[in-house]
């Protein structure tokens, strides 16, 4: 039985690192969010082994795969709950975001396959248990699993429904370099980050009567310095990009990609259309992309 799904990309629309914890894992309060853009996950059960297979160079085709480690981790929790099954399938992921670009791709596809799987099986595990067991392959898993606008507190497993945000449509663009997350983190001068972390008021208490929340104004990424300092390309891109489109942009992530909003689809497209113009032939990649 072959069943088809999207694994959606999501951004970080703020990202505020407020510590450092004694695991060497963060403390974050971020906004996030999934996106349109998305990968296209094939899921065959009837197989009696278990394989993966993607089309993607820079995504390992093998059980490293943190979409083939989701389903081994299932099985085991199944296992665990005294429930022997088959644990044949295989896995087929075309890629269409981009690795290393902070849009939680991997992370996605996992969240993707643990939520097949509990389908598959007739929901052995609750949402909570099935975002406690994403956890365990990755700190931005729940989110997929949660699978709305949230605020994410803790290392990111702390999940609260997010306020009514006002749909936008991104321009998005992908240096063409891959960031660490690790690397990212553990490159953070707290000496720069020290005052936004006093400060955080994003203004979501304010009253919205009806309308859905703007967030033009309120996009920050405390991990933007840090990655720019260790991906020049990153810097270079988002100062060529706010010079072009004469709009704000952030990093979403622990990066590389960066993003532009916009409350009207023939601006981001216009706004789109000329970056792939002004950076044909290079390894940037343009996307236009959208929330609601
Ligand atoms: C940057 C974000 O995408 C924002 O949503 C996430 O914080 C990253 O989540 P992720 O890619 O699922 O991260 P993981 O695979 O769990 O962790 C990779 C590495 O990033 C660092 N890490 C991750 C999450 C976090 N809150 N603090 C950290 O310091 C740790 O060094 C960890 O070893
Ligand atoms: N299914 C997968 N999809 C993408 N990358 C994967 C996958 N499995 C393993 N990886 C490895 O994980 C690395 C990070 O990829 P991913 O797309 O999750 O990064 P990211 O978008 O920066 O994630 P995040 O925002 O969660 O930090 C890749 O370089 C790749 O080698």
């Amino acid at each position: 039985m072959r069943q088809k799904y999207k694994s959606f990309a999501k951004i970080n629309l703020f990202l505020y690192v407020t510590s450092r914890r004694k695991d060497g894992y963060h403390n974050l309060y971020s906004l996030m969010t999934q996106i349109d853009l998305c990968d296209d996950i094939c899921i065959d059960f009837s197989q009696r082994t278990m394989s993966i297979s993607c089309d993607h160079p820079g995504v390992p085709a093998d059980e490293s795969n943190i979409a083939f480690r989701a389903a081994r981790v299932f099985y085991h929790q199944l296992k665990m709950n005294g429930r022997e099954e088959k644990n044949g399938l295989s896995i087929e992921i075309v890629k269409k975001i981009p690795p290393g670009g902070g849009l939680g791709g991997g992370s996605s596809n996992a969240a993707t396959v643990l939520t097949a799987l509990n389908t598959h099986f007739k929901a052995p595990f609750s949402k909570k248990e099935l975002m406690k067991i994403g956890l365990s392959l990755g700190a931005d898993v729940p989110f997929f699993i949660f699978g709305r606008p949230a605020i994410a507190k803790g290392v990111g497993e702390k999940l609260e429904k997010a306020p009514n945000l006002k749909s936008c449509y991104i321009v998005l663009c992908d240096p063409g370099v891959a960031a660490s997350t690790a690397r990212v983190y553990k490159n953070i001068d707290f000496n720069l980050t020290s005052e936004q972390k006093y400060t955080i008021n994003p203004g979501l208490n304010v009253p919205l009567r009806g309308q859905g929340f703007d967030l033009r104004g309120r996009m920050h990424n405390d991990l933007e310095e840090s990655a720019c300092r260790l991906y020049p390309e990153i810097k270079e891109t988002k100062e060529e990009m706010e010079l072009l489109l004469q709009q704000r942009v952030c990093m979403t992530g622990s990066g590389s990609s960066l993003f532009a909003l916009f409350s009207e689809r023939t601006a981001a497209k216009k706004g789109c259309e000329m970056l792939l113009e002004k950076w044909a032939g290079s390894k940037r990649k343009v996307f236009l992309s959208s929330f609601n």
